[in-house]
């Protein structure tokens, strides 16, 4: 809830230039006022192929600074002076140092998702940007998504009653991403290696958190968690992959399907799956349901109490009303730009909003805390039997007084 100095022009600096990189530098950059002033990356390359791309934009008046030196060149770009957000684009191992790192500094920090594997990990987030008094955003794009804003906006008008459940969800077939030799190919398949869980719950689990008011009003309390075997990357890789590869000797933890119930204080409860590695549809499964009616997505879905059909009908005699006023006022733009159909846009806007005006951000530290928590709750419950796991009040309590989003 911390305001701080708004910043006429937002000047940027991203650590990690590799696919996801790009994508945000591509977004932010379209939003009015931004200055991307500093890029670091392991790989010169993709430091200057980023270099190149905002000059030949036209977006690089200005001197913008390189880092590729090693795997410590960050420190010196969230060093700068020139450089007001940090945006943390690397592997997951990394997230957690960086923004440390970048708010020591005095800067604000984006990271990507998850933003924390461990739960000491979440904690060090929360007293560093409190110490700090920093913001620490996780980048959950998918809060900003057409369906999620207007869903959101239909929560908040009471539509469904009182909240009683949700379902959230990571299932997409990443199997050749993983097993490709360049971007998560080189590091994310080494995360099945050792961890059984949900090794990345904020896609499905953030906009169902705000649906929620988690962390302002409610809060997550208890988890249990279920793996399955491990069985689709090795058949995967016993078609794909030629006999003699180095990658035939790896021996994967990490369950195909993963699944996790979670209870809030309020006795709600969240229905979180994990599956990148079956042959399956894309699907985040985005479900809320209450007393008065259910919302559900992958095709989305609603069905209100009292409906004269028993089915479910579309969205599209909703939409008029409950379009979310940012989707309103940059969906074209956003649509234009096309990173996951739209959300990357309008998330990088709003972001940079706030940090014009100096107003806290949408997604804070004690939201990136809990809703990347799931990753190491769940390989604890899995490692224990299904045992139930407690979440950290990673707010101290204030969950009770913080206003929702
Ligand atoms: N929100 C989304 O929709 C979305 C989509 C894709 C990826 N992601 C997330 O974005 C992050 C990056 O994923 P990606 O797909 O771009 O992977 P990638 O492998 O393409 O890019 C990661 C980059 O980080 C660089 N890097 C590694 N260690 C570094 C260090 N110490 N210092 C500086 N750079 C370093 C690598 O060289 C690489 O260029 C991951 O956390 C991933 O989960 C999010």
């Amino acid at each position: 809830g911390v305001s701080f100095k708004p910043n006429g022009t937002v000047r940027i600096g991203v650590i990690g230039t590799g696919g996801r990189g790009g994508s945000l530098i591509e977004n932010f950059s379209a939003v009015e006022g931004v200055q991307i002033t500093a890029l670091c990356d392991t790989v010169k390359d993709k430091v200057l192929k980023q270099q190149a791309w905002l000059d030949k934009a036209g977006k690089a008046s200005h001197p913008i600074a390189l880092f590729h030196s090693d795997d410590h060149a960050f420190e010196n770009l969230v060093k700068r002076d020139d450089v007001d957000l940090v945006v943390v684009s690397t592997p997951w191992v990394w997230h957690t140092r960086m923004a440390v790192a970048a708010m020591k500094q005095g800067k604000h920090v984006a990271v990507e998702v998850p933003a924390a594997r461990t739960i000491d990990e979440c904690w060090e987030l929360v007293n560093t940007s409190e110490a700090t008094q920093r913001h620490c955003i996780q980048l959950e794009n998918c809060c900003y998504g057409y369906n999620e804003m207007m869903v959101l906006n239909m929560v908040r008008a009471g539509l469904f009653g009182e909240l009683t459940h949700g379902g959230a969800a990571y299932n997409h077939d990443l199997r050749s991403i993983l097993f490709s030799a360049e971007g998560e190919g080189e590091w994310r398949r080494f995360e099945h290696l050792n961890r059984d869980g949900n090794l990345y719950p904020t896609h499905g689990l953030g906009p169902v958190a705000h649906y929620m008011d988690v962390n302002r009003g409610d809060r997550f309390d208890t988890l249990v968690s279920m793996s399955s075997i491990s069985a689709s990357l090795q058949q995967y890789r016993k078609e794909k992959i030629p006999a003699g590869d180095p990658r035939q000797k790896e021996v994967y933890k990490e369950g195909d399907f993963n699944v996790s119930l979670i209870r809030t204080v309020k006795g709600r409860v969240i229905e979180l799956e994990h599956n990148v590695s079956s042959p399956q549809p894309y699907d985040r499964i985005n479900l809320i349901a209450g007393t008065k009616g259910i919302f559900r997505d992958y095709p989305p879905r609603i069905y209100f109490d009292g409906a004269r059909r028993e089915d479910f009908e579309t969205l599209d005699r909703y939409k008029e009303k409950y379009e979310h006023p940012l989707w309103k006022k940059v969906g074209e733009l956003a649509k234009e730009l096309g990173g996951h159909g739209g959300m990357d846009f309008v998330m990088a806007y709003r972001l940079i909003q706030c940090m014009k005006e100096g107003t806290p951000p949408d997604i804070d530290v004690y939201d990136a805390a809990a809703w990347s928590a799931p990753g190491p709750l769940s390989e604890a419950s899995v490692a224990n039997g299904s045992a139930p796991q407690k979440f950290p009040d990673f707010t101290r309590g204030k969950w009770q007084t913080r206003q929702p989003v």
